[in-house]
């Protein structure tokens, strides 16, 4: 039985976290976005355009010699923000940390959206979510997670997001020095799919927390905190000079003085996002106005705890108890 860590290192705002993998033989190296809210393993690809890669490492097939073509198998993903890649399969090796799984489906693309080609560091993503949803045809493939899952100790992993420096992706075990107090444990919903839980309710800074079901995903792919809309409203209406800024796409405010923490249930524990990581990032040269790391879910159909919750904690994913645990660090 084994375990692994692999370190996760931060982009600028935190915007997305990326980790070093190897594909292949001999072992090529790419650095992908760990993504809990989703389930295929893609990666940029000689099979693409040149004009399609600017600056992302690429994974080659043909220089593999322990790659092998799925034949007659394809792949596309449309993520949420409208992003989007495709491509053909490949088996081959692929290690993460000190663990290796031997013929791990590669989904080599051969087009991706220009959200990708724009984003220099990122050489694709590597799903963390259920292998239900994963969108190669004709026949779906597991995720490195449930492949690798039967030679761990127990079959969890963990995340450690940190802001602004690098964090921690642990397979098969729970780390005792991660994390402070306990683990608030609750059960997840796997029926989309995704890491789903509901909490029970929420508060703005010093309140005593308000009973209101949210039902979301933990999604490490995703920036921010989406929640309700009235949740949301209820959250800056304590902001001075907070308001909705549709050239931005959302909530805005001055970035001082620093915002109330806001804080969601788990079962019968709390999670503190303090104010200052609800500050995500300025929108004006001078600093002044901020935009808001809590913004509205609508139109998804769920929310989505992402990077601004994921990072104020340490979080199980356990697929053996079906549950997740948040504790604080
Ligand atoms: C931001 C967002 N809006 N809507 C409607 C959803 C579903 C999201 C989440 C999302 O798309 N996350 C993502 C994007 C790219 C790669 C991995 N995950």
């Amino acid at each position: 039985r084994q375990t692994g860590t692999v370190e996760t290192d931060a982009e600028k705002h935190d915007v997305e976290y990326l980790t070093p993998i190897s594909i292949g033989t001999p072992p090529q190296d790419l650095i992908v976005d760990f993504d809990t809210g989703s389930s295929d393993l893609w990666v940029f690809s000689t099979e693409m355009a040149a004009k399609d890669i600017k600056g992302q490492a690429v994974y080659d097939p043909n220089n593999s010699s322990t790659s092998e073509k799925l034949q007659g198998s394809t792949w596309q993903i449309t993520y949420g923000d409208g992003s989007s890649s495709s491509g053909d399969v490949y088996l081959d090796t692929v290690t993460i940390g000190n663990l290796t799984v031997p013929n791990q489906a590669v989904e080599a693309a051969k087009k991706v959206s220009d959200e990708f080609t724009d984003d220099p560091n990122n050489d694709g993503l590597l799903g963390l979510g259920f292998s239900s949803i994963n969108t190669v045809q004709p026949t779906p493939q597991n995720t490195f997670f449930d492949n690798v899952k039967k030679n761990l100790d127990t079959p969890l992993f963990t995340t450690d997001l940190k802001h602004g420096a690098p964090g921690s992706y642990n397979f098969g075990y729970i780390d005792p020095a991660a994390y402070i107090g306990n683990i608030s444990w609750t059960p997840v919903d796997n029926s989309q799919g995704f890491w789903g839980f509901t909490s029970p309710g929420y508060a703005v800074g010093t309140e005593t927390l308000r009973n209101h079901s949210i039902s979301g995903i933990a999604d490490t792919g995703t920036t921010l905190l989406l929640l309700p809309k009235s949740i949301v409203k209820a959250y800056y209406s304590e902001v001075q000079g907070a308001q909705y800024d549709s050239s931005q796409g959302g909530y805005v405010f001055p970035c001082s003085p620093t915002p109330p923490d806001f804080v969601f249930g788990v079962n019968n524990g709390i999670v503190t996002v303090p104010g200052d990581m609800v500050l995500y990032a300025p929108i004006d040269s001078a600093n002044q106005n901020c935009f808001g790391g809590i913004q509205s879910d609508t139109g998804i159909g769920f929310s989505i705890f992402g990077d601004v919750a994921l990072k104020t904690s340490f979080v199980v994913f356990d697929a053996g108890g079906l549950q997740l645990g948040w504790a604080a660090k």
